[in-house]
Parts: C-alpha cells; sequence; structure tokens
C-alpha cells in the first residue's frame, strides 16, 4: 500500500492530523491505530471512565518502572488505545495552561509558538457552547461544554474553598486562570465529544482516508535519512505500508518507542537492545514529565457519592434512565466536576497547583474496589510545573514489549516541597463549613499525619500521576530537541515529523488534551494543508 500521507495512532493529535490532512481531496491518507474502534457506550457515556480505567480492551495500562522517591511504587499509567486515544478515555476537562506556558516555549527556541501565535489556534478549534469571546471561539471541532451535572458535593468544595480564602472564577481560560468553579468539558449534548467524535469522525466519511484499526507499528522503514513508511502487525500478520510522509502521532510514551525500536535515538540506548544506529538523536524518550498528584480522602455523612456499594444500585439504575432519556443525571458526569489553578504561596507569579474533586472515594486511580464501595470524596492536588524529568526507554527490542516509563518522579526537592504546600492546602479547605455536612472522618493524609516531615513520609506513601505524560521528543534547537518548532520534523531526518504531546518542551499548567489538539492543528498550518 502506498500513500501521500501515514499517520501512526488514531489519539488526540492523529484525529486532527487526519482530519486536517484529507481535507485535500488529492492527498490519500492513511491512519495506522494499535487499537479498536471508539464504538462503544463507555466511550459516549461521560461516566464511562470509571470502567475505561480499567479497561484492557481500549488502556493501554501501563506502569512505571520503581519510582525511588516513592518506596519504589510503579504507579498506573492509563492511556487511551482506541480511536479518539485518551480523549475517548480522559476526564472531558477542558484547560489550556496558563499563557505564561507558551510565551516560555517561544523563550526557549520555539519561535512561532508564544501565546499570540497560539490563542487563534485554541479558539479556532473549540466550539465555545456560552459564545464567543476574546478568548473563545464557535464553530470549530471541539465541542467544549458546560457539565449538565454538578454533585452537591462539588458545589460545597468550591463554597469551601472560598471559606478558605482561595480565589473563585467561571473560565480557567482567560488570561490568568486562577480560581476555583466548575471545569468545562468536551461534551455535547451530555455525551464525550472526543477529538474523533469532533474531527475524525465526519472525515472517514471521505474516501481518500483509509483507517486501520488493531494496527500497531513495530518500526518505521528508513531509506537513508529518509523515512519512506512503516511496519505494522495486525491479527498477528506483519504488514507495511509506505508514504511520502508519515507523521508520528503515538502519545508521549508510544512515539519516542517507536522511533527508538526504529533506530533513532540515543547510541547507548539501541546498543543495549542490538538495535543499528539509523540515525543519534540523544533527546528521544528524555524529558519525560508529569503532574504528580496526591489524593486526599473523606468519608462521607451524607450517603450520596459516587459509591460501588451495592446499596447505590437503585441510584445507578436511576441514573442510567436520566441518560438514556434526557442525556442528563450523574451519567453525564467527568468524575472531576470542579477544581481549578491557585497558588502554593503568595510570591508564586502565577498558579502553580491544579486541584479536582472526585464525589467519590478514590484510591489508586479507583482501580481498589473495595475502597470505592466506601462512601466518600476525594481531593486531588498536583504540582503544574515539576522539575523532575524522567525517561522512556526500551525494555527490549521486540515491538510488543511495553516500553519503561519512568517519570522519576519528586525526585527534584522543589516538587517534593510544593506537593507539601498543595496537600496542606488542600486539607485545610476539606476542613471548611460548607463541607461539615458531608465531612466524616479522614482516610487521607490521616490523623497521624502532623509534621512537614508526616506530610513527606504521607506523600512517598500516596503521591501518584494525574495521567499528563509530555515532552519525550521535544521541540527545540538544543542538542537534547528531537523536533524543529517551524515544522516538527525530526532532527537531521526526511519524510518524518512527530506531532503529539510529546513534542512539548515543558509541560504546562493544566490538562493537556486541548493544547494536544492545538499542536496538531499548528502542525497542519506548518505542512501548509
Ligand atoms: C485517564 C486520563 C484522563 C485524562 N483527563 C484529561 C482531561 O480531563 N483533560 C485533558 O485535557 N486531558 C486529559 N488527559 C490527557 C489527554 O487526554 C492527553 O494528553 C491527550 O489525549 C494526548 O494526546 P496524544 O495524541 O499525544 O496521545 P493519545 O491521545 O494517547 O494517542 C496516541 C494514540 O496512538 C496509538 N498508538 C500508540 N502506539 C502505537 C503504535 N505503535 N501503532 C499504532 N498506534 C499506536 C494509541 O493507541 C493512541 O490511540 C487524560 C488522560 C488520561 C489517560
Amino acid at each position: 500500500m502506498s500513500f501521500d500521507y501515514l499517520i501512526i495512532g488514531g489519539g488526540s493529535a492523529g484525529c486532527v492530523m487526519a482530519e486536517r490532512l484529507s481535507r485535500n481531496p488529492n492527498n490519500k491518507v492513511c491512519l495506522l491505530e494499535a487499537g479498536p474502534d471508539d464504538n462503544s457506550l463507555l466511550v459516549r457515556i461521560p461516566a464511562g471512565i470509571i470502567a475505561l480505567m480499567r479497561s484492557n480492551k481500549r488502556n493501554w495500562r501501563y506502569y512505571t518502572a520503581p519510582q525511588t522517591e516513592l518506596h519504589n511504587r510503579e504507579l498506573y499509567i492509563p492511556r487511551g488505545k482506541t480511536l479518539g486515544g485518551s480523549s475517548a478515555v480522559n476526564a472531558m476537562i477542558y484547560t489550556r495552561g496558563h499563557p505564561w506556558d507558551y510565551d516560555h516555549w517561544e523563550s526557549l527556541g520555539n519561535a512561532g509558538w508564544g501565546w499570540n501565535d497560539v490563542l487563534p489556534i485554541f479558539k479556532r478549534s473549540q466550539n465555545q457552547e456560552r459564545g464567543a469571546s476574546e478568548f473563545h471561539g464557535v464553530g470549530g471541532p471541539l465541542n467544549v461544554a458546560d457539565l449538565r451535572y454538578h454533585h452537591p458535593v462539588s458545589n460545597a468544595f468550591i463554597k469551601a474553598c472560598a471559606e478558605a480564602g482561595l480565589p473563585l472564577t467561571d473560565d480557567f481560560n482567560n488570561a490568568t486562570q486562577e480560581g476555583v468553579g466548575f471545569y468545562q468539558v468536551t461534551q455535547k449534548d451530555g455525551e464525550r465529544w472526543g477529538v474523533a467524535r469532533g474531527y475524525l469522525h465526519p472525515a472517514m466519511e471521505r474516501s481518500n482516508l483509509t483507517v486501520i484499526t488493531a494496527a500497531r507499528v513495530s518500526r518505521l522503514i528508513l531509506d537513508g535519512k529518509r523515512v519512506i513508511g512503516a511496519e505494522y502487525t495486525r491479527k498477528g500478520r506483519a504488514e507495511r505500508v509506505e508514504a511520502g510522509e508519515t507523521v508520528l502521532c503515538g502519545g508521549a510514551i508510544n512515539s519516542p518507542q517507536v522511533l527508538l525500536l526504529s533506530g533513532i535515538g540515543p547510541r547507548e540506548e539501541l546498543a543495549r537492545h542490538d538495535i543499528t544506529v539509523q540515525h543519534e538523536l540523544p533527546g528521544v524518550g528524555e524529558n519525560l514529565q508529569d503532574h504528580p498528584d496526591v489524593l486526599l480522602v473523606q468519608r462521607s455523612l451524607i450517603k450520596d457519592a459516587l459509591s460501588l456499594s451495592p446499596f447505590a444500585l437503585p441510584k445507578h439504575i436511576k441514573a442510567l434512565w436520566q441518560f438514556v432519556r434526557h442525556r442528563n443525571g450523574p451519567l453525564t458526569s467527568n468524575v472531576a466536576e470542579s477544581g481549578g489553578f491557585i497558588k502554593s504561596r503568595a510570591e508564586e507569579p502565577i498558579p502553580d497547583l491544579q486541584l479536582h474533586l472526585t464525589a467519590a472515594m478514590l484510591d489508586n486511580h479507583g482501580l481498589n474496589w473495595l475502597f470505592a464501595m466506601g462512601w466518600g470524596y476525594s481531593a486531588h492536588v498536583c504540582i503544574l510545573r515539576p522539575k523532575s524529568r524522567g525517561r522512556i526507554t526500551l525494555n527490549s527490542a521486540n515491538p510488543s514489549d511495553n516500553a519503561v516509563i519512568d517519570p522519576r518522579f519528586l525526585t527534584h526537592p522543589d516538587d517534593m516541597e510544593a506537593m507539601v504546600r498543595g496537600a496542606k492546602i488542600i486539607r485545610d479547605v476539606l476542613r471548611q463549613e460548607a463541607l461539615k455536612p458531608w465531612c466524616g472522618d479522614e482516610v487521607f493524609p490521616g490523623k497521624a499525619v502532623q509534621s512537614d516531615d508526616d506530610y513527606r513520609d504521607f506523600l512517598r506513601r500516596k503521591c501518584d500521576n494525574i495521567y499528563h505524560p509530555v515532552g519525550t521528543c521535544k521541540m527545540g534547537i538544543d542538542d537534547m530537541a528531537v523536533v524543529a518548532p517551524d515544522s516538527l520534523r525530526v532532527h537531521g531526518l526526511e519524510g518524518i515529523r512527530v506531532v503529539d504531546a510529546s513534542i512539548m518542551p515543558t509541560l504546562i499548567g493544566g490538562n493537556t488534551n486541548a493544547p494536544t489538539v492545538m499542536i496538531a492543528e499548528k502542525a497542519a498550518d506548518l505542512m501548509g494543508v
């Protein structure tokens, strides 16, 4: 098979690329996705995230390497494995980060990626249901809506934040970002509106776009320094596809893995696995950044939480009816309805913490079933610009082995101290008057945690991640950069670009789906399509 363009990975970025590249009927475009299609009720129903978190079918279900600062725990890393990628399994929160993040990218040598350059792209890629404004656009493919359902404890959490002296806001995507409130979500008419729904599904009507699912790319095919296609396996058979240009959209974990398997990366890492060096590029897999996150959990006196208890069954049946009949009620919840961006101390120039409140008892990403059968609520706090840096390496040269994911969480001491400040702030919020009707026993951090050392110990035991790995094929002009800012072409190679969350030079201060869509839209602009 031969195409003009080959897209590897049908996730957030891959869906945008497929739509943009196939707009011109003269372009023959092929999209290879490792997972199945996204035709699933669990994907459509927003609260389906609870089941997708455990899915073997549409979730890669990765684990990190042992984290040295976290008692060598191996942390769960869910990633979407279906059309739409992680946008098909995510919490649908629509945030972009702070304008500073993009001006910072530009200051690192990435001309054209400053806030004033990217704001128009964010605006044109969205359909803001509240209407157009200085910061929002209408008519774009990504539908951005207010939640149709708010759990009472999410409301009380916002009030408690105000009582604790935190600012409130009704828009996290303005110039300041600061404040607590309800998140807006990528939903439409009460259903998840992932990037596949917004971009890919309409484009799949086009005869010049071929989408092949269950096709896992094992390596790129090179002719000298030019990439001419890729090999993939489907139903146990090895296949190949050739293309004039290949766009790698495998996400921050799989894109570097595919490059490494193809002999593109740091010499020593390739040598360790007897992979012939096709192109030495020391930055591939380096610079991994993710948001470390911890949960503070309260038991609830009122039994109204999202519980997996059998006693909650009648409520769940009613919720299903509300969803089926009216597309509203608890099943339209994104399960992290309220939260926001705050400063961990007065001298921070911009918010350095993000909060998410879940009206459920959560431990280990909800994978702890027994715990989730309790009645309670959980407040996440994460630091937005961690200084720790990790890496993606190979387990082996076998393409069906998972990569080694080592975010090295909290290895930078400043990250630990910011997490301690964050945990203290949230604990204070959870004790405020507005939450008193719910406030039962504290589960985490627990009564014994009082001193700063206790908090550090708590974080070593419980700190985890909140699903935003980026940076492993970073954009830039320095020695460790993998792609060039003016084209997203891989340095030193022809016929190959990387377009996904892995190109972020630094992690933005917010959830990463909308920024990934922006990256892909901008990539298409740079390609002139
Ligand atoms: C549980 C969860 C909750 C999240 N919540 C939010 C949120 O509320 N808001 C937000 O903004 N962000 C959220 N995120 C993050 C956001 O969804 C991601 O940052 C974004 O989707 C990343 O897009 P991507 O294109 O880089 O990668 P992905 O969307 O992960 O896409 C990569 C695609 O490539 C495919 N692939 C990988 N390797 C291969 C291969 N070898 N061959 C073929 N195909 C391959 C994968 O199956 C996948 O479909 C969440 C993520 C998760 C996992």
